[in-house]
Parts: structure tokens; C-alpha cells; sequence
């Protein structure tokens, strides 16, 4: 039913440890037969502010033409990172598929601490994970912009962001020119969780597909330390089942991320633990099938 694969992608962030994190699941949880996509180096632009762009563009292509032929065996992706640039690939499979099998759009909700929508004109750390929810907009650099096919594989309508509690001035500014609709950590705890699913239930409601993208760092790191960008507060590990629950119930989710696990910064196995529980409550969870 589901394909279990990631990429140990290092090069959007340049932490180190995530080189490692996904051999270190691979081997303590064998049971879930991880596949594996190497990272693929390439020549690069020194002048080039995103950096390690071509590398991060070869290795995205890669994960999208991957994810492509797992859709293509009616399996259900289920991805693991890596640093989140790794979404650049996956989400544009995902959209380019059900485009090309069903003529539909795909929706995007974005569980994360950062929005990830800088631009190259944009980022203050050049870090690609900084600017994937760009690149799915079309907006930015264009060898970030084309994979499997050329343009936009999101319309900003149909992308919801759940749980952002730091966002850079300029990435605010995008938010709003694009009219996306996203919930604060804050106002997820202002207005209760359930309700804000509901809206982003409600709000996704036309399409036939979603591409869920979850980041590990939305969690509080108190609890989750296991990240290579933590930000104080965040999600606990009942409100992440809730949200899952909730949209895997409620709406039609195509495929899924988790990404972000390092484990140079893990203590006690406490956020490699949960990733695999995480795995396991996702694939044996009641869904709504896309
Ligand atoms: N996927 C992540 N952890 N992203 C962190 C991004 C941090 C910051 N906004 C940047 O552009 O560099
Ligand atoms: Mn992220």
C-alpha cells in the first residue's frame, strides 16, 4: 500500500548530521524497509547565492522522478528527508502526476516552524531549504522551478500552512501577495486546534488531491530535538496525531513527508522514535483514499 523511501539530502541546509539521520533510521527500524536516494553532487556556481543549488536541483529531480514511477505502481509515496528542499521534488511529483493521470490540481498543507517561501532574492542564509514553497509557486530561481516539467505546480489558493512560529519579514510579504492562507502556532492555540483543522478541511475541500508536508521542526524541541533549525514552542505529539488523524480522515491525502530528522541533535532516540511512530500511525491509520 505505501512506499517508504527518503533521501538523506544535506545539501539545503549544510547540517552535517542529516547525512547520516536516514542510515541511523534505516538500520534501528529495518522493519520498515526504507529506500534509499543518494544525494547527487554537481559542479557548482561559487557566485550562485543559494548554495549548493545544482546539487540540490540534480538530487530533487531525482526524488520527483522517483516518487513519479512509486505513484505509478499505485503505491502510496511516503517520503523522509533530509532537509525540507527535498519537497521541491516530491510535491512536484505529486502534482505533476495527478495532473498528467487525472487532469487535477494538488493542494499543499505545510506542517512547519518556518514558512520555507524566500526567494534567491530574498534568503539572508542561502539555505535552499529556506525557499521550496517558492519554487512550487514558479517564483525564484529557475533551476528550481522546472522539475519534471517547467513552471508553477501549486496555485497559492490551494496551500495551507499549519503551525509557522518564524517567519522573515520579506517571506511575510509573500504570504499575503500570494493570499495563502496559514495558521500561527498562536493562533492555533488561541482558536483550538480542531477548528482550525476544520477550516483547513473545508478550505481544501474542492480538490481531489493533497500533498501533506510535514517538518519535524513544528514540533517544540523540549520534546523533539531531533532538528537542525529548532525554534522554541511548538507541537506536541498529541496534536501532531490529531492533525494527521483529522486530514487523513477528512481529506484526500496522496502522499506524505517527514522530513528534517537530524540526529546529531537527538537525545535518548526520542525524535527518531517518534519518526517511526509517526510512519507507523500513518500507514495503519483509517484514511480518506485520494
Ligand atoms: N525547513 C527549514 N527548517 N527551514 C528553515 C528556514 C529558516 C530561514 N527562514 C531561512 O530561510 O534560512
Ligand atoms: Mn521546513
Amino acid at each position: 500500500m505505501f512506499n517508504i523511501f527518503g533521501c538523506p539530502m544535506h545539501f539545503g541546509v549544510g547540517a552535517p548530521g542529516l547525512k547520516y539521520s536516514l542510515d541511523y533510521l534505516r538500520n534501528r527500524y529495518e522493519n520498515l524497509r526504507i529506500v534509499k536516494l543518494p544525494e547527487i553532487p554537481m559542479e557548482e556556481d561559487p557566485d550562485c547565492v543559494l548554495k549548493n543549488r545544482n546539487t540540490v536541483a540534480a538530487t530533487c529531480q531525482s526524488i520527483a522522478q522517483y516518487m513519479y514511477s512509486v505513484f505509478e505502481t499505485g503505491k502510496i509515496p511516503l517520503f523522509l528527508g533530509g532537509d525540507h528542499s527535498v519537497v521541491m521534488g516530491s510535491a512536484s511529483a505529486t502534482s505533476v502526476y495527478m495532473q498528467d493521470h487525472f487532469g487535477e490540481d494538488t493542494g499543499l498543507i505545510y506542517i512547519d516552524a518556518h514558512a520555507d517561501i524566500n526567494t534567491d532574492a530574498t534568503t539572508v542564509s542561502g539555505n535552499i531549504h529556506g525557499v521550496p514553497v517558492s519554487a512550487l509557486l514558479g517564483l525564484g530561481d529557475e533551476k528550481l522551478t522546472g522539475f519534471l516539467r517547467p513552471g508553477a505546480k501549486f496555485h497559492p489558493e490551494n496551500i495551507v500552512y499549519l503551525g509557522l512560529r518564524d517567519i522573515d519579514p520579506p517571506e511575510l510579504t509573500i504570504l499575503k501577495e500570494q493570499g495563502i492562507r496559514y495558521y500561527t502556532y498562536d493562533e492555533i492555540c488561541e482558536r483550538s486546534l480542531s477548528v482550525c483543522l476544520e477550516e483547513t478541511v473545508s478550505y481544501l475541500s474542492h480538490l481531489h488531491y493533497v500533498h501533506l508536508s510535514f517538518d519535524i521542526d513544528s514540533m517544540d524541541p523540549a520534546i523533539m530535538p531531533g532538528v537542525s533549525v529548532p525554534v522554541k514552542g511548538g507541537f506536541t505529539e498529541a496534536e501532531v496525531y490529531e492533525m494527521f488523524g483529522t486530514l487523513m480522515k477528512k481529506l484526500p491525502i496522496a502522499a506524505y513527508d517527514i522530513v528534517e530528522f537530524n540526529q546529531e541533535y537527538d537525545r535518548g532516540n526520542r525524535t527518531a522514535d517518534f519518526v517511526s511512530e509517526l510512519v507507523h500511525f500513518i500507514t495503519t491509520s483509517d484514511r480518506k483514499d485520494a
